[in-house]
């Protein structure tokens, strides 16, 4: 007898299918670094970052009071009529947006919301627009005192990473995320179930892979697992959920401004299918006028920079119109051109 099994059919949502990962893939090699020792933290965390571009940080002092509020406050939202939130229009970047990411053609099983957090009055508005009081008051205010605890933890990571790296200026990296011009984003992600998955030993593309633009993020998900990291030899490992830790990628941005010791973490999150998941990450990026450039007290003697000269606001730009998976830093990197078939890379070394 041929039994006939129905495939999930989400080929209408262009969302790519991958093969789930084995249980030896969690063997954890994720560097974890406890801020309760800065002194030790600041030498493993340069090493993690020279390595994997990732860690987890414990110990970060962080109320997890604080942290389910606004897990909550999302939870809420999403669960919200799909009508209610899709009359919030398509994200330009920022808003709500439902399995299209970018403006480029990229597709993932999540909905989420981006906001641009130069701006108070601006998220304020934009919530208010989808909650009604008391929530909106309620959801903001969540939402600020979030935002402002990531940026003192991006600030204490920044500067434990100046001390690891011996720069006498502890705020070499950090002034450029405090800056009050500094061009940061929030994002929380919501991956719903998806049980139709079950037994086909398969997984959805969540959010598929990447790496982040801006100088470093700071991500905190429930304790559903998802997401993976790339290895420098293009393996996918997958990171244990620990709800009640942060995880830091290093962006590119930051990569640039180490002259490449710090590597942009390839990363990107499976949607397992069975349960949901949730993630908030805080974006820190410089100021639109920042000019990115490996640091001169990180240079040694005939040190060459990998890298052109640009701003932030340009390389925003070009990176806004890439695709996910795209090598963005690639057209900024010297002695490498780009043929006009956009496929050959000469270098002139
Ligand atoms: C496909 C895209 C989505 C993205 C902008 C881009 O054109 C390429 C980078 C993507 C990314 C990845 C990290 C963050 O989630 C994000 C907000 C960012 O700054 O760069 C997203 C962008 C986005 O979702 O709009
Ligand atoms: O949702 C996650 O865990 C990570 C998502 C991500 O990498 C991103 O939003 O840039
Ligand atoms: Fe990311």
């Amino acid at each position: 007898m041929v039994v006939l099994v129905a495939k999930p059919t989400i080929e209408q949502h262009q969302i790519p299918l991958i093969k789930s990962p084995k249980q030896s893939t969690f063997l954890s090699i994720i560097p974890i670094i406890d801020l309760s020792d800065p002194v030790s933290a600041s030498t493993s965390m340069v090493k993690a970052c020279s390595e994997y571009g990732f860690f987890k940080v414990t110990s970060h002092g962080i109320p997890m009071e604080l942290i389910n509020k606004l897990e909550a406050e999302a939870v809420k939202f999403f669960s919200l009529p799909q009508i209610e939130k899709e009359r919030l229009g398509q994200p330009n970047p920022f808003g709500y947006g439902n399995k299209k990411i970018g403006a480029n053609g990229d597709f993932g099983w999540l909905e989420y919301l981006l906001l641009d957090i130069t701006s108070k009055s601006k998220n304020k508005s934009f919530i208010s627009s989808f909650l009604s009081e008391p929530s909106a008051t309620s959801f903001c205010a969540a939402l600020n005192e979030y935002i402002a605890a990531m940026r003192r933890l991006a600030r204490q990571v920044l500067e434990l990473l100046a001390d690891g790296l011996g720069v006498k200026q502890r705020d070499i990296f950090s002034k450029l995320v405090m800056n009050e011009e500094s061009d940061s984003v929030f994002r929380v992600n919501h991956y719903p179930p998806y049980p139709l998955l079950q037994g086909f030993n398969c997984s959805l593309t969540g959010f598929g892979e990447h790496t982040d633009p801006q100088v470093i993020s700071v991500l905190r998900s429930n304790n559903t697992a998802g997401l993976q990291i790339a290895l420098r030899d293009g393996s996918w490992v997958s990171v244990p959920p620990d709800q009640e830790s942060f995880f830091i990628n290093v962006g590119d941005s930051l990569q640039v401004l180490t002259n490449g010791r710090f590597r942009s973490v390839k990363h990107r999150v499976l949607a397992n299918g069975m349960r949901s998941r949730l993630s908030m990450i805080y974006f820190g990026g410089p100021a639109p006028k920042q000019r990115l450039a490996p640091l001169q007290q990180l240079m040694e003697e005939g040190e060459q920079s990998l890298y052109k000269e640009f701003t932030w606001f340009e390389y925003k730009a070009s990176a806004y119109k890439s695709r996910l998976a795209d090598n963005r830093l690639a057209q900024f990197e010297k002695q490498k051109q780009l043929m006009s078939d956009g496929k050959t890379l000469i270098n002139h070394q």
